[in-house]
């Protein structure tokens, strides 16, 4: 019992501990990607800001070359309009124009590092090929002018007949979005990542430059975006570094750009592991004393009743003795018939009863004729023997169940014979009588050579008074001394006087 109760406790910590362990962990997980949805949504909103600066900025640039023209004349006035533009947007690295043949015309660097020109560039050939006058953002380059990592946002220049005249670059350097994606507490292990919308990589946080312009279109990150849409979370395990993370992504809503920020499950799960590891070591501890203080609570319940069963088994023995004893108290041990003090007591009560029930009750005093004479005779053993016998005859010559037989004293006998009255108690003097001479004891000293009894009989009615129990033994006695002057072997009843009464 005790141990069932040690292993309930147990099995219960456990089935509750492991519930809220899964619990706690989806909350944790809950939390993070709330985290990661506003992290994103900020890195969105920066991207979205410094990309659409540069692209007002390459607006009023194009509108003033396609009014003013890009002559040799309108030169300076170029130089100084790229100059204004660029420190009135301070993300932008660069703005740049390009003639039609990819030749650069105008910039805003007073010091160019490389080849001014872009024939080759990608969004150079876009605009050479298409007509469209809405912005075109490229995957990151090393700038022509400063050899930095650089994204290009662009616009095409249209001659007034509409032909393609050049492009107007505005360059916005990498290191510009690094340093933001640093203001944020992604943990040792978390991640940002800004791409292009064809999976490459614009720059990630951990910066490695190495990464820029890698392409990640056959990464984990990059199919769940194309499976979810434009936004989702999700959690992966990095192919870069191999850490599962938690996801948040969303696109640009005017550009091709992804956002992306991560946070490491195991950064996430590590402020609660070390809480979880404090509360598991206490709760172990209050588990071990509550599993050994009800161990010890049972145990002592348990010992408590073992106690009160053995008390319940001594008292019973107890019971059976006392009964034995009680029974050995009221019995003659020599005739196994009740004893003087059974006698007194029956007595009492059946005289009571009688008086409260208005019957009558009877009286036998039967006694051994000639008896010293067969102890003179036959010894004092063979006298004890002759009275087991006699005892034996008075049980078995059928008395009523409430009939009291016991031995008066000596060798005289009584019975008590409730409800019965004086014909009735005759009677039954009678039957005993000629049941012990059937015995046919020999018996030298007696008149008749066997043993043999005289009874007396006496009964009393209704209307006693109850003083008269004694009368009624008086009476008995009375009568038994009749029947030894009446020549013994004979049941005498009392005189009138007391079987009336
Ligand atoms: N063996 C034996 N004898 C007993 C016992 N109790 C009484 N006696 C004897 O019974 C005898 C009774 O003798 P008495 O009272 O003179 O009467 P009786 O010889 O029977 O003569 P009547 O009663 O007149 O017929 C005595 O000798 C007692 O010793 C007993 O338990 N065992």
């Amino acid at each position: 019992m005790a141990f069932a109760f040690v292993a309930l406790v147990i099995l219960s910590f456990v089935g509750a501990e492991g519930w809220s362990v899964w619990q706690a962990r989806q909350d944790c997980l809950d939390s993070a990607r709330v985290t990661t949805i506003n992290m994103t949504r900020a890195l969105t909103q920066h991207a979205n800001d410094t990309i659409q600066a540069a692209d007002i900025a390459l607006v009023g640039v194009v509108e003033a070359l396609e009014n003013d023209g890009m002559d040799e004349a309108a030169k300076p006035n170029i130089k100084t309009l790229l100059q204004r533009t660029v420190v009135r947007f301070p993300a932008l690295n660069t703005v740049s124009i390009y003639d039609s043949q990819g030749r650069g015309l105008a910039t805003s660097r007073t010091v160019i590092t490389g080849k001014f020109a872009i024939p080759r560039r990608e969004y150079f050939r876009y605009h050479a090929s298409h007509g469209d006058a809405t912005a075109h953002v490229s995957e990151p380059v090393r700038s022509v002018t400063s050899g930095q990592w650089v994204l290009p946002v662009s616009r095409r220049i249209n001659h007034p007949d509409g032909s393609f005249a050049g492009v107007a670059v505005a360059t916005i350097e990498i290191d510009y979005f690094a340093q933001y994606q640093n203001t944020f507490d992604i943990g040792s292990n978390g991640a940002i990542l800004l791409m292009m919308d064809n999976g490459t990589v614009i720059v990630r946080r951990p910066y490695d430059p190495a990464l820029i312009g890698a392409d990640l279109s056959k990464g984990r990150l990059y199919r769940a975006y194309l499976r979810t849409g434009e936004q989702g979370s999700t959690v992966l395990t990095a192919v870069l570094d191999g850490k599962e993370r938690l996801y948040n992504y969303q696109r640009l809503a005017d550009y091709p750009v992804i956002v992306s920020s991560a946070l490491a499950v195991d950064d996430v799960l590590a402020h609660w592991r070390e809480d979880k590891q404090r509360t598991t070591a206490i709760e172990a501890v209050v588990l071990a004393v509550l599993c050994v203080v009800g161990y010890r609570l049972i145990r002592l319940i348990d010992e408590r009743e073992r106690a009160q069963e053995e008390l319940r088994q001594a008292k019973a023995a107890l019971e059976v003795t006392n009964k034995t004893l009680e029974r050995l108290s009221l019995q003659d041990a020599l005739t196994g018939l009740g004893n003087r003090r059974l006698f007194d007591t029956a007595l009492a009560e059946e005289f009571a009863r009688a008086v409260r029930g208005g019957t009558s009750l009877a009286l036998l005093l039967i006694d051994v004729d000639c008896f010293k004479r067969y102890n003179d005779e036959y010894g004092h053993p063979a006298g004890d023997a002759c009275l087991r016998q006699i005892g034996d005859a008075l049980l078995r010559t059928g008395s009523r169940p409430g009939d009291v037989a016991v031995r008066y004293g000596g060798e005289e006998l009584a019975v008590l014979l409730p409800d019965t009255d004086e014909a009735g108690a005759i009677a039954m003097g009678e039957r005993f009588r000629i049941a012990i001479h059937a015995l046919e004891m020999l018996h030298v000293g007696s008149p008749i050579g066997m043993v043999t009894v005289s009874v007396g009989a006496a009964a009393c009615g209704p209307g006693l008074d109850s003083s008269s129990a004694q009368s009624l033994v008086d009476a008995a006695d009375t009568a038994l001394y009749t029947a030894k002057e009446g020549g013994r072997n004979q049941v005498r009843a009392a005189a009138p006087r007391i079987t009336n009464c």
